[in-house]
C-alpha cells in the first residue's frame, strides 16, 4: 500500500529552481504553521546519504573500548563519543564531530574553544565510514548554506539578509553533526525528552526504518513524524526563533525508543557566529508577516527564552557546561566554579583525581 504524508510538510527542493514565487509561498508557509519542513529532491546525493546510514551503523558498532577511547569527556569542543547510560545520554549513544581545522585565534574569549578538531577511531577500524561522514558533512554544509537564503527570501527579506549572522568564511561556521543510536526499549520508554534545538536551523536524516521522532503542534498534541526515504527534516531552532522576533517557532520535539529494532539518525546542527548577538539582529518583515506573528503571540503566548544580549557562542559553551561537568572540569576551569560551586557532581568523583 502507498504510503501518504498528508499531515507532514513536504516541501520539493526542485520547485525553488522551477517555480520560485510558489516555492517561497509554500517554505512561508510550512515554517510559519509548524517550525518544520521535510525537504525533498534535495542536491544531496543518494548514494552519499546511504554511505552515511551505513558509516553511521558501523562506527556504533565498533568495539566499546574503541568508542570510549574518544570519549566526548576528553574534548574541549564537545566533540567525540557519549556512551549510552552517561548521567547526560541515558538511553541513547552519541558521536559528535564537526570541522577538522580552526585555530584559536590568541587573546579570543573562552567561548571561542567550542569549536575544534574531534576525537576519531582509527581509520582501519571502521575504513571509509570517517570519509563518507566528511563527505555528508560537506553536503549538509552546502545545502544549509543555499537553504538559509530560501528562508530569507521566504521571509520577505534578501535573499543574502540572514549571513551577517554567520561566520562569513564558510569554514569557520558553527556546523556540528551528531549521530544517535537507540536501542529496542520496552513501549514508551523515552529515548529523548521533549526539548526545542538552541541553534539556528537542524537538518535530520532519520537513518533507519524504525519510528520514534515525535513534534508537538501549537494546540498541545504530540504527532509522530516519521522516517521518509530520501528526506530530511529540517526544525527551527531558537537562534531562528528570536531572529525572527517569534515569527517562526522552534517546536518542541521528542524520541520514543523503537519497541524492536535500533534507530537510527544524524543531526546536522547550523548555528550562527560565536560573536553574534542576536539582540543586534534586525530585520525587517513585511507587514503580512507581522500581522501573522501578532495573531500567533495572542494566541500562544511569548517567545521560548533565549539569552539574546549574550555572544551566540557563550550561550552555547553555558548550555553544553551544564550538559558536561566533567568537560567543564577538565576545560573550562576558570568558569567550572560558576556551574559547579560544590564541585563536581558525585558520580563524576572517581573519574578525576
Ligand atoms: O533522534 C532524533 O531524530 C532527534 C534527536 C534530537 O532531537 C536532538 O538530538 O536534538
Ligand atoms: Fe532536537
Amino acid at each position: 500500500m502507498a504510503r501518504t504524508h498528508s499531515e507532514i510538510p513536504l516541501l520539493d527542493l526542485t520547485l525553488a529552481q522551477r517555480d520560485r514565487p510558489a516555492f517561497l509561498a509554500q517554505l512561508r508557509d510550512m515554517l510559519v504553521a509548524g517550525g518544520f519542513v521535510y525537504l525533498t529532491q534535495t542536491p544531496v546525493p543518494p548514494a552519499a546519504v546511504d554511505r552515511m546510514v551505513a558509516s553511521t551503523a558501523q562506527f556504533f558498532d565498533l568495539p566499546t573500548a574503541v568508542k570510549d577511547a574518544v570519549d566526548m569527556n576528553g574534548s574541549a569542543h564537545f566533540n567525540g563519543y557519549l556512551r549510552k547510560g552517561a548521567a547526560e545520554n541515558p538511553i541513547r549513544e552519541q558521536f559528535n564531530y564537526g570541522d577538522e581545522h580552526v585555530a584559536l585565534e590568541a587573546g579570543a574569549p573562552e567561548y571561542h574553544k567550542i569549536h575544534g578538531g574531534t576525537p576519531w577511531p582509527d581509520d582501519a577500524l571502521f575504513p571509509g565510514c570517517r570519509a563518507a561522514m566528511a563527505e555528508y558533512y560537506t553536503h549538509l554544509k552546502r545545502l544549509s548554506v543555499q537553504f538559509t537564503r530560501d528562508v530569507a527570501e521566504a521571509l520577505g527579506l534578501a535573499p543574502d539578509a540572514l549571513e551577517p549572522l554567520f561566520e562569513a568564511d564558510v569554514a569557520r561556521r558553527q556546523l556540528r553533526c551528531k549521530i544517535l543510536r537507540y536501542p529496542a526499549c520496552p513501549p514508551a520508554t523515552t529515548g529523548f525528552v521533549p526539548h526545542t534545538d538552541s541553534n539556528f536551523l537542524t537538518y535530520l536524516l532519520q537513518a533507519s526504518d524504525e519510528p520514534g521522532l515525535e513534534l508537538r503542534k501549537p494546540s498541545g498534541e504530540w504527532f509522530p513524524a516519521p522516517p521518509i526515504p530520501g528526506t530530511f527534516i529540517v526544525l527551527v531552532g531558537r537562534v531562528l526563533e528570536k531572529v525572527t522576533r517569534g515569527l517562526l517557532k522552534a517546536p518542541l520535539h521528542r524520541v520514543v525508543s523503537p519497541t524492536q529494532g535500533t534507530r537510527y539518525s544524524v543531526g546536522f546542527f547550523q548555528g550562527v557566529a560565536m560573536d553574534t548577538r542576536i539582540a543586534d539582529a534586525n530585520f525587517e518583515f513585511p507587514q503580512t508577516l507581522l500581522d501573522i506573528k501578532r495573531a500567533r503571540q495572542e494566541r500562544e503566548g511569548d517567545e521560548t527564552e533565549y539569552a539574546d544580549r549574550m555572544p551566540a557562542g557563550e550561550v552555547v559553551l553555558n548550555f553544553k557546561l551544564k550538559a558536561h561537568p566533567l568537560v567543564a572540569y577538565r576545560f573550562y576551569p576558570t568558569l567550572f566554579p560558576n556551574f559547579y560551586p560544590d564541585g563536581l557532581p558525585e558520580r563524576y568523583a572517581n573519574l578525576v583525581h
